[in-house]
């Protein structure tokens, strides 16, 4: 598969171009009409790869903030060079990133549904992508076009292009730089996340075989809840490598508590750093010791003693299902924390966040278990980052992992008996 290889510079001059009405650079290895899907490309929809699109950047601070400062300069705006990642782990030469940002091919898996439908939007804003297939089930065809059709209409309005088809064939996943699979039963009103466990994770298997054949060099992005056990499965079914596969896990939790933070303080969102580790469910981990407001350990705030500390974790644990009851599904931050990460994936960016990853033993020598974790995000996949974790929130991700192990191991006997 031939890639375009661009600088930021040239991203710049490409972005431009395409503001003055340009319609595109020709890529003659990929003319039109030569994927197996149904393709739904804007009038001078041109090559496969090569498109620059117009979307104005979106970086992403800390645990994903969103700043302003990289509107049109998709690869950061600077001020994040401290936080590469490099201070704190080593780097091997096995996750070396190149250096040139080359467009991208994203696949969504589910693309039907609330969440991943909305994904598809946001992930179109990234300037790296240039192809986006979005894959449901067979039956579904005419809900895909319609889809593609709406999306494109936005992108007229937005003026950015991506070249758009659906398919009802996993295969067709072929060559995509990131999978995002949403594919998989929703939890209803009263039910835990957990209870979705085998239903989804036999979706998942299958899908993550298939993937693993058809699409081998990816990384396989997993939203389908319960979202650390089904990362587990599609590593395992995916038969890929550890760094090509993680879940959402509690990245979008901190973002919640982050938000609840920035609100309790009166501050921007961006001036608060927190993070929640473990399970993306009810044994999650509150890092206070990892908190921080404008750069201020939160501890060392004297407000901070009138924090309403339980009630604000509550908050975030029964967030999911409170929107679930009021609107039927979560969707817009899912939606968002989704296309933060890819971002920073296809971005090379080596932001930390916190996904769902499998660890060896980088927190406190704890591993052989997918759980939520900061991690080191780039081209190559996904890294966890060795912490070291104060007073109880050891003890408390030690019963998030033995959980998250348990229902993982019940869940994988499950599937080979069913097999
Ligand atoms: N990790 C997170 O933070 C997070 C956030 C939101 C949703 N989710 C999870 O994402 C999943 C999708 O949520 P949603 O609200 O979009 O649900 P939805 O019902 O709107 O969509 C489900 C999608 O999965 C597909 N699907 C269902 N059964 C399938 C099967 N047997 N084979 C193949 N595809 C199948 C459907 O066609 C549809 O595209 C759920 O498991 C949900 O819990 C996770
Ligand atoms: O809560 C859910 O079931 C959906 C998702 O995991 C969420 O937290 O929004």
């Amino acid at each position: 598969m031939a890639r375009r290889h661009l600088s930021p510079e040239t991203a710049v001059t490409r972005g431009a171009k395409s503001e003055e009405g340009h319609s595109g650079l020709l890529d003659p290895l990929y003319p039109d009409g030569e994927t197996s899907s149904h393709e739904v490309g804007g009038e001078g929809s041109t090559s496969r790869r090569g498109r620059r699109p117009l979307a104005a950047g979106t970086g992403s601070g800390p645990e994903g903030s969103r700043l302003t400062v990289d509107v049109r300069r998709p690869w950061g705006c600077g001020v994040e060079e401290g936080c590469s990642g490099e201070c704190l782990c080593a780097r091997s030469t096995e996750d070396a990133s190149p250096t040139a940002i080359s467009m991208a091919k994203v696949t969504i898996i589910g693309a039907t549904g609330n969440v991943g439908m909305f994904a598809a939007h946001t992930v179109s804003e990234i300037p790296y992508v240039s192809e986006m297939l979005l894959v449901g089930r067979p039956g579904r065809e005419d809900f895909l076009g319609g889809c593609c059709h709406d999306l494109s209409d936005s992108f007229a309005a937005r003026g950015t292009h991506v070249r758009l088809s659906y398919s009802t064939r996993l295969a067709d996943a072929e060559d995509s730089d990131v999978i995002i699979c949403t594919a998989g039963v929703p939890r209803k009103p009263g039910q835990d996340r957990n209870d979705l466990a085998l239903e989804n994770a036999k979706i998942v298997a299958e899908t993550a075989e298939t993937i693993g054949r058809c699409s081998p060099d990816a990384i396989l992005f997993m939203v389908t809840n319960p979202v650390d056990v089904i990362t587990a499965v599609a590593l395992k079914y995916s038969g890929f490598q550890p760094r090509q596969v993680f879940g959402l896990g509690t990245h979008l939790d901190s973002m919640r508590l982050k938000s609840l933070i920035a609100r309790y303080f009166r501050v921007h969102v961006s001036e608060v750093h927190t993070r929640i580790i473990g399970e993306h469910g009810e044994s999650m981990v509150p890092l206070w010791s990892a908190t921080t407001i404008g750069g201020i350990q939160i501890h060392n705030l004297p407000t901070f003693s009138g924090l309403p500390v339980q009630e604000m974790i509550d908050a975030v644990r029964t967030s999911g299902q409170a929107i679930i009851k009021d609107k039927g599904s979560t969707v817009y931050g899912p939606g968002e924390a989704i296309a933060t990460l890819v971002r920073t994936i296809l971005g090379d960016e080596n932001r930390i966040l916190t996904v769902s990853s499998y660890i060896t033993s980088e927190v406190h020598g704890i591993g052989d278990v997918c759980i939520g974790v900061p991690a080191r995000l780039n081209r190559n996949g996904v890294f966890p980052v060795p912490i070291r974790l104060q007073g109880d929130e050891v003890t408390g991700f030690q019963e998030s992992v033995q959980k998250i192990r348990t229902i993982t191991t019940e869940v994988m006997e499950r599937l080979e008996e069913a097999r």
